[in-house]
């Protein structure tokens, strides 16, 4: 490898750390065979439909020096290669002859097996499914983003659709992420799957983030547009997810346990791939198979905290009426029938990053993976963090009382907190190399303006303001905050990179940062500076676990080694 000119070597490297790169090209090629020395043939035979990140990471570049972003890059990479939805099904689900074990539980298979799926990234899930299972799977429907099949064609990823005469119908809706009329039939079609099951049949609900807007059942004599309403009008005046979907299961009759009910008597199992933080089941695309108690008064308690109580439907009150009156009687027994798994999650992502920053030679420390909180104390946070892992001399006591000061309006513990400054603390005074501090969550943006950006693309531009006037190493440190989703608000970019030197490159170009965050522009601000070149545009990903944050800190006592 260090036989290769650096050029090449960049080239390389930013080919595989974007990851979006045509396998049939020759660079790649090139690169491998010098590398490792391998035959032609061997080096083609690698060029098989395959992550693309695990062919490349079993060639672990020892000696070859990759810059700050590209190496963010490439963890964030591995993160998002983690949650992939065949992966996720695959080390989930273990086929045996004629049984399935999923976590520690066998079932068995006589043609009796049955799925139905609503998410964002549940087409790759349910095509692996069909994969493993064979003839074994009667039937299914999912419901999936409207023109979700179209771009996975588009962008090579041909392997996540259902193979051709598939047994599972495809069905496409809720386009902006909202439910709308073609999700509305989708829900119905899987409820009419689900209640014609018998206590023979096994039911595989594949879960996914997105999947509330694409299961809408509203509970008569509620309409569609107006359960929309009341969702919509709560999402705007910044209800969390948590309020929003337990307003969301009490006027469903899916969501909160009502399609396990109408599974119910078939063995249920949900493999859910969880985007809320702390993977609560009866949350996560509102817990269709998770029986949840509903208690009207929380339902008004919701909305009367964010001031909807005057403009609620006649027939969402008259629901939430019939609700408390008969709370108790409709108690099943579906429950004992049901296995839920949550198969991948941002903490799945995270642990592949950690292993991924080790084989690039970095030292990592995980810092979280339920980072929440307004993005204004999380780039506080991370300004802080900075300061204590990299400003020359003793961090000052204050920072760390700062830091835990902070931790309650960011979502992590205390104890999260001390370990990653012990940590810190510790690569400071001893170690060398770059420390990757890694996160993950969901942090929110208080939409003020009306500029295009998302809130990773916000939260790297304000983490690069806090670092504007910090006096750091010359050679970082380096920040990178993406959505698993390859998609950060109405955006095409997932996110984008910082550095210290970000504030000064946009000055010298006429950017004004201020101007552009008061706007919530960060997407056009990283479009115009340096011709985009610190955006980070993976495309669409096929899965989804919220963010991942990667914070690279080059080591104090040794800044110019990096
Ligand atoms: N101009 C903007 N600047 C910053 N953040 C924005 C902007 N416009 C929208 N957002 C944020 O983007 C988020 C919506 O983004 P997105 O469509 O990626 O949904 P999501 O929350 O990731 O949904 P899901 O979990 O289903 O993927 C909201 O948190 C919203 O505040
Ligand atoms: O679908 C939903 O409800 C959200 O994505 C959370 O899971």
């Amino acid at each position: 490898m260090t036989h290769l000119k650096s050029r090449e070597r960049n080239c390389c490297y930013r080919e595989k750390s974007s990851w979006t790169f045509d396998l049939t090209g020759t660079s790649l090629r090139r690169f491998l065979l010098r590398l490792s020395g391998l035959s032609m043939a061997r080096v083609l035979s690698l060029f098989r439909p395959q992550p693309v990140l695990a062919l490349v990471s079993r060639y672990k570049p020892a000696t070859c020096k990759m810059s700050m972003d590209s190496r963010a890059r490439d963890v964030f990479a591995a993160a998002v290669e983690a949650v992939q939805p065949d992966a996720v099904v695959r080390q989930s689900v273990e086929r045996k002859d004629d049984s399935v074990l999923i976590s520690g539980r066998r079932f068995t298979l006589k043609h009796n097996l049955h799925l139905v799926g609503f998410g964002k990234a549940v087409l790759g899930m349910a095509a692996e499914v069909e994969r493993m299972m064979g003839d074994h799977l009667v039937d299914g429907v999912i419901s999936v983003p409207h023109g979700m099949q179209q771009t996975l064609r588009q962008h090579g990823k041909s392997h996540l659709l259902p193979k051709e005469n598939s047994k599972i119908q495809v069905m496409e809706g809720a386009k902006h992420n909202l439910p709308d009329e073609d999700a509305l039939r989708a829900a119905e079609q899987i409820k009419q799957l689900a209640k014609g099951l018998t206590e023979k049949d096994l039911l595989l609900v594949l879960i996914s983030g997105g999947g509330s807007a694409l299961l809408p059942a509203p509970l008569p004599p509620i309409l569609l547009q107006e359960k929309l309403d009341v969702t919509r009008r709560l999402a705007a005046a910044g209800a969390t997810i948590q309020e929003l979907n337990t307003v969301r299961r009490a006027l469903s009759v899916l969501k909160g346990g009502g399609l396990a009910k109408y599974a119910h008597p078939a063995q249920v199992v949900a493999l859910i791939l969880s985007d809320v933080i702390g993977d609560p089941l009866d949350l996560i695309a509102s817990g269709p198979t998770v029986r949840s108690q509903v208690w009207p008064e929380e339902i008004l308690s919701i909305l009367e905290r964010h001031k909807l109580l005057s403009c609620i439907p006649a027939s969402v009150k008259d629901v939430l009426q019939k609700l408390s009156r008969k709370e108790k009687a409709e108690e099943s027994d579906a429950s004992g029938r049901v296995l839920n798994v949550v198969i991948g999650s941002n903490g799945t992502a995270l642990e592949r990053a950690r292993l991924r920053a080790r084989d690039l030679d970095l030292h990592p420390v995980v810092l979280s993976p339920g980072v929440c909180g307004d993005v204004r104390s999380v780039s506080r946070l991370y300004g802080l963090l900075t300061r204590f892992a990299c400003s020359p001399g003793e961090p000052p006591a204050e920072v760390a009382a700062e830091v835990l000061r902070l931790g309650p309006d960011v979502g992590v513990q205390s104890w999260d907190l001390c370990r990653t400054m012990q940590e810190l603390g510790e690569r400071r005074a001893g170690g060398s190399g770059t420390t990757c501090l890694l996160a993950g969550g969901e942090p929110t943006v208080e939409l003020t303006g009306k500029g295009r950006g998302g809130r990773n693309q916000e939260l790297a531009l304000r983490v690069g303001l806090e670092w504007s006037g910090l006096e750091l190493p010359p050679n970082g440190p380096v920040f990178l905050s993406g959505g698993t989703d390859g998609q950060d608000g109405p955006t095409e970019a997932a996110g984008a990179i910082a550095d210290a030197g970000l504030c000064a490159e946009a000055q010298a170009q006429g950017l004004d940062v201020h101007e552009f965050l008061s706007n919530n522009d960060s997407y056009t601000f990283f479009s115009r500076l340096s011709g985009g070149k610190r955006l980070l545009v993976p495309g669409l990903t096929c899965t989804n676990v919220m963010d991942v944050h990667v914070l690279l800190f080059p080591s104090t006592s040794n800044n110019n080694k990096g």
